[in-house]
């Protein structure tokens, strides 16, 4: 992501940390020292006897320099960013864009359909239009079960999207939701209850897809996944913001598609802004975390050095990007040879849908 550090944009802002200039400090007499190492080693080469005994500290303190050195670029200038959803929701609702997300599974037994539709839940309940979210995902399992709760989901999510967001519920899966409140849900419970699935009358767009795939040719495990959910996107939504996640990574905010779009609104940015990635949080790491499974480091610390140098990575999951961007440079657009497969088609056909079981769907 393009850095940007003047306070101008109305709906994001970014400022260097604060304590950037005491780590420059360091960093500068940290360097001297290891020059004065070097030339140290170096003296000790063109005087002393001891070649070999010199020669090994020479290069253990060379490979030990560039490691530091490494690291302390994510460290030189940090930022910190600030976005304003709420400026972005007075915007009139048909000028936001539609939004695709992208949720990969790949096996029933590791990943349990259940965690699977609790992802799902979570962001088709979006504080989003629901005509505008489309939510796919890929199950490279091929799993009838996951299939199956997924139906069972789509059915529950016309009750569970009007009660979130009629009682502004912040956890949107509803496992975290209900094992959070356990306390308090029961009363809630018969709210669910007696709600009409009509008080939201346009529901998100569940789809289902699994690849097919066979020996002659790679599958590329979840890279092909996201690639076959690009391609399917495409002809039938083609939306020009996409969310990628794992199935074991539920949103968790609501309003996270807003804070994004913060970035991709903003003109100054969007030319060359290819995707915003969101931090990862760890649920059910142990007090302290004293295994360090919240990964603090990769997901915390590097991404913010990054975002100050020439933007961060991207993780795997909880990242929305901007589908231009999977057609080339910013300069050169690389357009595919079947014009529906392309970034500016409109993918205006309405989607209808049929569930089998006997069952039909009423939100297709
Ligand atoms: O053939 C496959 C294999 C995996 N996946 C999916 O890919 C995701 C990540 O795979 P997983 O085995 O869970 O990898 P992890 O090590 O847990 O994931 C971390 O590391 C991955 C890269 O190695 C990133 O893609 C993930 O975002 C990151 O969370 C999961 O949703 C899987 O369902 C597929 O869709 N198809
Ligand atoms: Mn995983």
């Amino acid at each position: 992501m393009e850095p940007q550090r003047k306070h101008s944009a109305a709906l994001h802002t970014c400022y260097p940390c604060r304590r950037t200039i005491l780590y420059r400090i360091y960093a500068v007499i940290h360097t001297c020292g290891i020059i004065s190492l070097m030339y140290h080693h170096a003296h000790s080469l063109a005087t002393a006897d001891t070649t070999l005994t010199t020669s090994l500290l020479l290069i253990a303190d060379v490979v030990l320099a560039f490691m530091w050195a490494t690291t302390t670029c994510l460290r030189f200038n940090p930022v910190h960013r600030t976005e304003y959803p709420k400026r972005y929701l007075a915007k009139p609702k048909e000028d936001f864009p539609k939004l695709d997300v992208f949720i990969c599974t790949a096996d029933p037994y590791k990943e349990p359909p259940m965690m699977v539709v609790n992802t799902v839940l979570s962001v088709m309940a979006y504080d989003y239009p629901s005509d505008k979210l489309s939510v796919y995902v890929s199950d490279d399992g091929g799993s009838s079960l996951t299939l199956f709760a997924l139906m069972e989901a789509a059915m529950f999510s016309e009750h569970w999207l009007p009660f979130c967001k009629k009682n502004s519920v912040e956890d949107r899966s509803p496992e975290v939701y209900f094992s959070s409140k356990s306390q308090y849900w029961t009363d809630e419970a018969e709210n669910i209850k007696v709600l009409q699935s009509d008080e939201i009358e346009v529901m998100p767009n569940l789809i289902y897809v699994s690849r097919e795939k066979n020996g002659a040719s790679p599958h590329h495990f979840k890279a092909g996944a996201l690639n076959t959910l690009l391609r399917v996107s495409s002809v039938m939504t083609n939306s020009p913001v996409i969310l990628t996640l794992d199935c074991d990574t539920y949103s968790n905010n609501p309003r996270s598609p807003l804070h994004a779009l913060c970035y991709f609104s903003d003109p100054k940015l969007n030319p060359s802004l290819g995707f915003v990635q969101f931090p990862q949080k760890f649920r059910g790491v142990n007090k302290n975390d004293i295994y360090a499974s919240e990964l603090r480091r990769p997901f915390v610390i590097s991404m913010v050095g990054f975002d100050g140098l020439m933007g961060s990575t991207y993780v795997g999951t909880g990242c929305f990007f901007n589908r231009r961007a999977f057609y080339g440079p910013p300069t050169n657009l690389i357009l595919p040879e079947v014009d529906e497969l392309g970034p500016n088609w409109i993918a205006d056909r309405p989607i209808k849908g049929y569930f089998g079981f006997g069952t039909r769907c009423s939100w297709m």
